[in-house]
């Protein structure tokens, strides 16, 4: 581990802990033509232009579960300010960042690689999680921050919790956006996520001396619901279309939109959850923001009735289950990867025929 702290300059090769198996190593072979949807219409009232988006919506989560938004109304200087605050934080010496360390057991506070959860394929990455409670109070963020990193971190609070609801904002539009684009009640997604939370975290990707042996996050689908990232221009997001990784070339003025396994569930299957993973490169270091949409923990994840029937063309794909199950199947049973519904669906009915 100690390895990690070095400058690149210093390193000649990784420690074996954070090699990935070749397969998840094939190299993407083009960048992915996903949909831009603009959602200034939406935001005005216009009909047309929502049904427009909504079409988009629809036709890219049927296929992969990825798209981007633009004209998403969350002011592009909170965003750099958001980046900005993040980037001097991981910029701390690791002494100070480790003051908030995140516990065993715990989702919050900083962390290196998942290192004291995990042992072998070890992501090249240091992050930094915080939870936001959609009706939570509004100086939470600057709480969080004070309590695990100490005084004199009160502006990177602020900068998040203004960044947290403006991201708010934008995550229940665009359930409203696929509330629409599945023909259902339009406040129906919108109201489910209401009083929901997010787990907010920014993920730094140093330089590494061998890009090609590891991975900056490893092949998964986001177990939550709606994952909205807004990344910054270095690029290294992939998502896995057509049985092949494409990258994702980064816009400055959109954020990314995919959709989690939570919400792929919620649509009995429909709309799916995208797999896609990050690569790190050799002089280039990289940072991600990201807001993992979650329902309060004990709502019930089951279909709206339009999207199944008890006759043979739709029947149930998954158990009727809460965010708190499948939440603490993925924090204490298994690590986030291509099959985690699949294989929560199982377990889940093994333990509840
Ligand atoms: C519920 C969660 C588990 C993870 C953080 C949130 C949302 C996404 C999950 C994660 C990012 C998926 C990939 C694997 C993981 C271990 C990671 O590399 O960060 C996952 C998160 C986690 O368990 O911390
Ligand atoms: O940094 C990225 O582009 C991807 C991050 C990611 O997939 C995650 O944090 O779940
Ligand atoms: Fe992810």
């Amino acid at each position: 581990m100690d390895d990690f702290f070095k400058t690149s300059a210093e390193k000649t090769s990784i420690p074996k802990e954070y090699i990935w198996p070749e397969e998840d190593l094939v190299l993407a072979g083009e960048e992915l033509e996903e949909p831009v949807v603009d959602l200034q219409g939406f935001f005005r009232g216009d009909w047309e232009a929502t049904q427009h988006a909504a079409m988009l919506v629809r036709a890219s989560c049927l296929k992969h579960g990825f798209f981007q938004v633009i004209n998403h109304g969350v002011d592009s200087h909170l965003i750099n300010m958001a980046h900005y605050q993040a980037k001097t934080f991981f910029k701390l010496p690791i002494s100070e960042k480790q003051k908030g360390q995140q516990q065993l057991g715990s989702k919050w506070g900083f962390s290196v690689a998942h290192a004291h959860r995990f042992s072998t394929k070890l992501p090249w990455k240091e992050m930094l999680t915080f939870g936001f409670h959609h009706e939570g109070s509004n100086a939470a963020v600057v709480d969080f921050f004070q309590s695990f990193f100490g005084e004199g971190i009160e502006e990177t609070g602020l900068v998040f919790q203004r960044y947290c609801e403006g991201v708010k904002k934008l995550s229940l539009a665009i359930m409203e956006i696929l509330g629409i684009s599945l023909g259902i009640d339009k406040s129906y997604f919108r109201e489910f996520f209401q009083d929901g939370n997010a787990i907010v975290r920014a993920n730094f990707y140093p330089t590494c001396p061998e890009p090609g042996l590891t991975l900056g996050i490893g092949p998964h689908s986001d177990p939550t619901s709606v994952t909205i990232l807004h990344q910054d221009q270095v690029g290294g997001l992939e998502v896995f279309v057509d049985n092949k990784w494409k990258s994702i070339r980064p816009r400055h003025d959109a954020f990314v939109i995919n959709l989690g396994d939570t919400f792929m569930a919620l649509t009995n299957g429909m709309y799916k959850s995208c797999l896609h993973r990050a690569t790190v490169k050799k002089h280039q270091e990289r940072m991600s923001l990201t807001y993992f949409l979650c329902p309060r923990e004990d709502k019930m994840i089951k279909p709206p009735q339009d999207l199944f029937s008890s006759r043979e063309e739709k029947p149930r794909k998954y158990p009727d289950f809460t965010w708190f199950d499948f939440l603490r199947y993925t924090s204490e049973h298994y690590r986030a990867d291509e099959a985690t519904l699949q294989n929560f669906t199982k377990w889940f009915i093994s333990f509840n025929p």
